[in-house]
C-alpha cells in the first residue's frame, strides 16, 4: 500500500492546535503523526487521500485564529519503515506479561508471552497506544479455547497474543498485502500453528461462521462503516474490542454499537486514544 506523507505547519505551532489537527485528519483516514519543530507530518493511505476532504477540514478547523499549511507527497511502495525499525524499535513490555521485540534485539527483558515482530511495512509493534490498549484487553481476557478474528491484523500482533493466549481457531484479515505477508512471517517466526491471514475486508466475513472474540484496531470511519458485518458473524454472548479512535468518538461508536445490538461494557483509555468493549445480546 502506499501512503501520502503530508507535512503541515502550524501557526501558532502549539500542542493544542496540533492535537485539535491530528483527531481531525484522524476522522477522514489519516493512521499516524510525527510531531515537527514547526507542525506535524501526517500518513494516510493513498487511496482514502482526498485533497478537497482535507483542505474543508483544515478550513472547518475549530480553532480561532490558527493558519495551518500544508505539502503533500505520495511516498515510494518501499520498505520505508525500515530505518525506523532498525533505529528507533525497542523491545516493549505491555502489563508486565508481554513483551515485544524484533529479531535484532539483544537484552530482551523477560517475560510470560515472548512475542517476535519484525513490522517492515505493516504497523503494529505495540508502541502505538490503539496497540497496546488492546494487548491489555487480550491479557486479561478469558480466551482459551474461544474463537478470534482480528480485522486489520496488520502485523498480526493481536492475533499472535491472542492465540498464545488459547485462542483458536483465529481468523486474521487486513486490506493491505504487506500485511498479509508480514502477518504469515510474524505467526512463522512465533511458531504458532492455529491462525489463517487472508486478504480482504469487512465484505469477506459475508456468510461466515461466528466468532466468540472479535478485535479490531483500524479507524473510526472504518469502524462505523464495517460495524454491521462484524456484528453479522457474532452471537449472544461474543465479545468485540474496537481501537484506532479518540475518546470523542466513543458516543459516536456506541451509537451505532448499540443499534447492530451490543451492549456497551467499558471503555479504557491511553493519551486520548480509547478501546471498547462490547458484548452481543
Ligand atoms: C491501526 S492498524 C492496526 C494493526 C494491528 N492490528 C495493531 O493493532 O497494531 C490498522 C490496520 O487495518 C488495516 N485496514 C485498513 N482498512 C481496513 C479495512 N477496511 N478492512 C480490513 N483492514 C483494514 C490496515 O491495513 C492496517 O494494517
Amino acid at each position: 500500500m502506499r501512503y501520502f506523507e503530508v507535512t503541515f505547519k502550524t501557526t501558532p505551532c502549539t500542542e493544542t492546535v496540533n492535537d485539535v489537527l491530528s483527531a481531525c485528519l484522524g476522522e477522514i483516514g489519516f493512521e499516524s503523526f510525527i510531531e515537527n519543530t514547526d507542525g506535524i507530518k501526517g500518513y494516510i493511505q493513498q487511496p482514502i487521500y482526498n485533497e478537497s476532504t482535507l483542505k474543508e477540514v483544515i478550513e472547518n478547523i475549530p480553532l480561532e485564529n490558527v493558519s495551518i499549511s500544508y505539502k503533500a507527497e505520495l511516498m515510494e511502495d518501499k520498505d520505508w519503515n525500515e530505518e525506523w525499525e532498525k533505529n528507533f524499535f525497542q523491545p516493549i513490555v505491555i502489563g508486565n506479561r508481554c513483551v515485544i521485540h524484533s529479531t535484532f534485539h539483544k537484552d530482551v527483558p523477560e517475560a510470560e508471552y515472548d512475542i517476535l515482530i519484525n513490522p517492515q511495512m505493516a504497523f503494529g509493534t505495540g508502541h502505538h497506544e490503539t496497540t497496546s490498549l488492546i494487548l491489555e484487553e487480550l491479557l486479561d481476557a478469558e480466551l482459551q479455547n474461544k474463537s478470534l478474528l482480528d480485522m486489520g491484523c496488520g502485523t498480526s500482533i493481536l492475533a499472535i497474543l491472542a492465540a498464545m493466549r488459547g485462542a483458536k481457531p483465529i481468523t486474521a484479515i487486513d486490506i493491505d498485502t504487506w500485511c498479509v505477508e508480514n502477518s504469515k512471517e510474524n505467526i512463522l517466526l512465533n511458531n504458532i500453528e492455529n491462525i489463517s491471514v487472508e486478504l480482504g475486508d469487512a465484505t469477506s466475513l459475508e456468510g461466515r461462521e461466528s466468532f466468540d472474540i472479535v478485535i479490531a484496531n483500524i479507524n473510526r470511519n472504518i469502524l462505523l462503516n464495517d460495524m454491521s458485518f462484524y456484528t453479522a458473524c457474532m452471537h449472544k454472548g461474543s465479545e468485540i474490542f474496537m481501537s484506532g479512535f479518540y475518546v470523542s468518538d466513543i458516543d459516536i461508536l456506541k451509537e451505532k454499537a448499540e443499534s447492530l445490538g451490543l451492549n456497551f461494557m467499558y471503555y479504557k483509555e491511553k493519551n486520548n486514544w480509547a478501546v471498547v468493549k462490547f458484548i452481543k445480546s
